[in-house]
């Protein structure tokens, strides 16, 4: 099967653990919906790892991120721009969709 999201493998832990309980997309990721559970897979090879239900999906401004979005990143805040500004140059308006997990693959 597909994954419905990917995620960079070297998040996967994090998620794996329920230390990461967010991830923040661009428009082209938006379209999510609560209650729904996706299959989460890596984005390399797209093998699945986990399933999560979407809690909420948000639009969030790059420039509004705080230290609480950053904790639900397991990073700090200064981390998570440098990220987002590495994997969305210049996009303006993003969501934040929240998670849980539901099991592991
Ligand atoms: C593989 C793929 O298609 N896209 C993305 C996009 C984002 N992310 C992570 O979500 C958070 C906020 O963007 C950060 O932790 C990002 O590293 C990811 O893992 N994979």
């Amino acid at each position: 099967m597909k994954p419905d999201i990917t995620f960079y493998r070297r998040f996967a832990a994090d998620i794996l653990s329920d230390k990461k309980i967010i991830t923040i997309r661009d428009k082209t990721e938006s379209h999510f919906h609560p209650g729904e559970q996706l299959r989460v897979g890596y984005e390399d090879d797209s093998s699945i790892f986990c399933t999560i239900e979407v809690i909420s999906v948000v639009p969030v401004a790059p420039g509004d991120l705080t230290n609480d979005h950053a904790r639900q990143e397991n990073m700090s805040l200064a981390e998570l721009q440098d990220v987002i500004s590495q994997i969305y140059p210049g996009e303006q308006q993003l969501y934040v969709i929240s998670f849980r997990r539901i099991d592991e693959g």
